[in-house]
């Protein structure tokens, strides 16, 4: 098998604070190819912005507390200070973002077109890789590179279907509806031509029929240009609409990741099929899941969802090792629900 783009490896982090250490990631394990659109889904609280945020790093340094584990981009440990450098040459550029609230994420002093020339003073993958910093006063945007970057960003607008592109770059923010600032967005994740783009929900501050559209787009232009895709939901039918394969996160741990047909049609954690049985489709009505997530302050031993799973046994006081439910299938339980083959011991093994 090809080697990752991105690997996550027994990450576990968490937040300082008056209450105590709030221990949100507790060893979780992801692994991402390129060209591949993930679905990173679980119910609201499971630490999938907290996940997705440590890979962009962008969680906020006076609280956190890094206990262990590994973030590995393309060969880059992201976790490592000494590789500062060449994490900066990373964010931003070979891994960029789409975030939840195309509303603010934007500056309304100033127009589209000035923020997307920002970008690309920056982020442009014609900018020349400098090593060391010049202070920002002092770094031009050359004249050559401004018009052929220009010429891009034309087309990359066109591309996700925004009309009359030069005008577009003209107006403020509060000047275009939610769906047009959800493709500028997607526009702005793809200027850098990056690897990979983590979208954390980016459909949810939209409504329903422009959902659809916008995943769509992202799905399309990904799929053209070779592009990873981390999509982190809680709306199942949108991973389905669009995913390769789904990761399940439970309390910080991820526990299942499958490719999509399996992971609707075969899925081998309690939570998961907990999780599908719960949606309105799902079967069981809107009943939820009984119980609810531990407190990150003094979560239980071991597996994190046994005090509300009806399989658990005194061994998921101990986190279960992965095992193989399929070729590229695997969970983290003691008794899954439709395991093919005996528990694995080597993480490693398992997720490469
Ligand atoms: N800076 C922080 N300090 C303390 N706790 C935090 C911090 N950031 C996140 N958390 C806690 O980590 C947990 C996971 O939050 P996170 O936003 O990652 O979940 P999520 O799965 O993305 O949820 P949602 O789907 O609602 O966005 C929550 O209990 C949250 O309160």
């Amino acid at each position: 098998m090809s080697t990752p783009l991105l690997t996550v490896e027994n990450l576990s982090l968490g937040f300082r604070g008056d209450g105590g250490f709030a221990h949100v990631l507790d060893g979780a394990n992801l692994t991402m190819r390129r060209g591949e659109i993930m679905g990173l889904v679980g119910e609201s609280g499971c630490g999938k912005t907290t996940l997705a945020s440590a890979i962009l790093g962008v969680l906020p340094r006076h609280s956190l507390e890094v206990r262990g584990g590994r973030i590995d981009f393309d060969g880059v440990d992201m976790l490592s200070a000494t590789a500062a450098p060449r994490q900066e040459a990373v964010r931003g550029r070979r891994v960029t973002f789409i975030p939840q609230d195309p509303f603010t994420a934007l500056n309304p002093v100033f127009t589209i077109g000035q923020q997307i020339d920002e970008l690309m003073k920056w982020k442009s993958p014609l900018r020349p890789d400098v090593p060391g910093r010049l202070p920002a006063l002092l770094t031009r945007y050359p004249k050559d590179r401004r018009r052929q970057d220009r010429e891009k960003i034309l087309a990359t607008l066109a591309a996700v279907q925004l009309p009359q592109p030069e005008q577009m770059l003209r107006k403020y923010p509060h000047e275009v509806s939610g769906g047009q600032r959800q493709r500028l967005m997607i526009a702005m994740a793809l200027l850098p031509e990056p690897d990979l783009i983590i979208a954390d929900e980016p459909t949810t501050a939209l409504d329903v029929t422009i959902q659809a559209q916008i995943l769509g787009l992202l799905r399309r232009l990904a799929t053209e240009r070779g592009v990873a895709v981390m999509l982190t939901t809680h709306d199942l039918g949108s991973a389905y609409e669009i995913c390769d394969r789904i990761t399940v996160m439970y309390a910080g741990q991820e526990v299942e990741s499958a490719p999509v047909d399996e992971f609707f049609n075969a899925p081998s954690h309690p939570y998961t099929a907990k999780l599908l049985a719960s949606r309105p489709e799902g079967g069981g009505g809107m009943t939820g899941i009984p119980g609810e997530l531990p407190s990150f302050y003094a979560p239980p031993p071991g597996c994190r969802f046994a005090p509300r799973c009806d399989r658990a046994q005194a061994t998921c006081a101990s986190r279960p090792p992965v095992a193989q439910a399929g070729p590229a299938h695997i969970v983290r339980c003691v008794d899954p629900l439709s395991c093919a083959h005996p528990p694995v011991g080597q993480i490693k093994e398992s997720l490469a």
